[in-house]
């Protein structure tokens, strides 16, 4: 910023308000995007979101029923309401960057849709682990279940398609009585990857899936969009299943078949490579190794490597720096998740350093870094951006429970 304007004593009102005003506008002048030239229809625009985020703002000042307040699953349908989020939904949005394979459409698609198609089957296992899967002929591994024999049991469908509906999502009305503590959450959490994954990784059904995805984030003027996944193999019917490069061939042409049909609305997609962290060297030695063969085979369409899953559970970036090191070698970027962890002084907080030294293109979360000033002025040096999502971090009972009060509430400003 600019140097701030001196603010001496002064007993005098008019030279008092003088300094006020001075540090009040330099705040503004702060704010990221202050530089920003709106054109006249843009100011009208503007004009009208502001009147309703002030009104909204005011009274919730008052009343102190302030959406943002309270946890996200108990207000979706009063956000959705809100002016100032029908706004912001038809806005052009740019990119979204930060999503993952088997949580890109709405559950309720999902279950409406797709769990409604021929030959799909249903089990339990002994963990009580919900599972689907396609097939010709249903495989002794599990007591599998036509669905739609299972559905037409129930007087009511739509009982049945509501508890396929809340194993697919966390979405319910008590989350502090279902989800008390983190890990909790996160168990409940892998449980619906779990359920979901082999439902939408039948090809055809991919298909389907990532098309409709794509059309809901266009729906939402988003006009890119980048999507992280363990990459686990596409399966036809009859059982065969296809290799990570077949697989990752279908991520692309759905792709641009999606982009051909929305060329008016609609840029493109990528993918970025992001199995499980909780893994031993010899494993990410392999995702190393498969990582740059999908860069060679999809240098446009594969944007890089990051690994996922619960950071205080699984593996700290540091163990393996020696295999993460060729990536960097072997120019591939990297997009890990770092730093979205509740704790200070562990393992898992310097993860933020480790995806900082190691090149990060972005880094997944990275809301630790508000602990880390050495690590933060490193990012703002080499511009690294931070994928921070509110809504994750509540619904999953990281960081603040609240978004009034979040930690990186002030990252607008520069
Ligand atoms: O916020 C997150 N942090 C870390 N891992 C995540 C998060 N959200 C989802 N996954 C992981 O991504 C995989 C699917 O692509 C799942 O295994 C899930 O655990």
């Amino acid at each position: 910023g600019v140097a701030h304007p001196s603010a001496g004593h002064t007993f005098n009102t008019s030279d008092y308000l003088q300094q006020r005003r001075a540090i009040l506008d330099q705040e503004e002048t702060d704010i990221l995007g202050q530089g920003l030239v709106l054109s006249a229809e843009e100011e009208e625009v503007n004009k009208i979101l502001m009147a309703a985020k002030d009104a909204e703002m005011e009274d919730g000042f008052q009343t102190l029923d302030f959406l943002p307040s309270k946890n996200f699953m108990t207000v979706i349908q009063q956000m959705e309401e809100s002016q100032v989020f029908k706004i912001i939904r038809q806005m052009p949005k740019g990119a979204a960057l930060h999503l993952h394979d088997t949580a890109l459409a709405s559950a309720s698609w999902v279950v409406q849709e797709l769990t409604y198609w021929p030959h799909l089957y249903m089990c339990y296992d002994t963990d009580d682990h919900l599972f689907f899967r396609f097939f010709e002929k249903p495989d002794t591994s599990c007591a599998w279940e036509l669905v739609s024999a299972v559905r037409s049991n129930y007087v009511d469908p739509s009982e049945f398609d509501a508890m396929l509906f809340s194993k697919l999502s966390l979405l319910t009305e008590d989350p502090n009585e279902k989800y008390p503590d983190i890990n909790t959450v996160w168990s409940i959490f892998q449980g619906y990857f779990i359920a979901i994954t082999d439902l939408v990784m039948y090809r055809p059904a991919w298909e389907a899936y990532l098309y409709h995805a794509l059309g809901e984030f266009a729906d939402d003027n988003v006009l890119y969009v980048e999507f992280r996944g363990t990459l686990p193999p596409l399966y036809e019917l009859n059982g065969t299943r296809l290799t990570e490069e077949e697989s990752v061939a279908v991520y692309r042409d759905t792709t641009q078949r999606f982009v051909n049909d929305n060329p008016d609305r609609f840029f493109g997609a990528r993918f970025i490579y992001a199995p499980p962290r909780g893994v031993d060297n010899a494993t990410v030695h392999e995702y190393v190794s498969l990582m740059k063969r999908l860069k060679k085979a999809f240098p446009d369409f594969v944007a890089g490597f990051d690994l996922v899953g619960q950071e205080d559970k699984g593996e700290p970036l540091i163990a393996f720096v020696d295999e993460l090191l060729q990536l960097s070698e072997a120019d591939i970027r990297v997009f890990y998740h770092a730093g979205e962890t509740n704790w200070m002084g562990m393992e898992t907080d310097d993860n933020i350093i480790d995806a900082l030294l190691l090149n990060a293109s972005r880094i997944g979360h990275g809301y630790a870094l508000v602990k880390h000033p050495e690590a933060k002025a490193l990012a703002r040096e080499r511009d690294v951006p931070m994928e921070v999502c509110p809504i994750s971090n509540q619904v999953r009972r990281h960081q603040a429970l609240q978004f009034v009060g979040n930690e990186c509430s002030n990252w607008w400003r520069t």
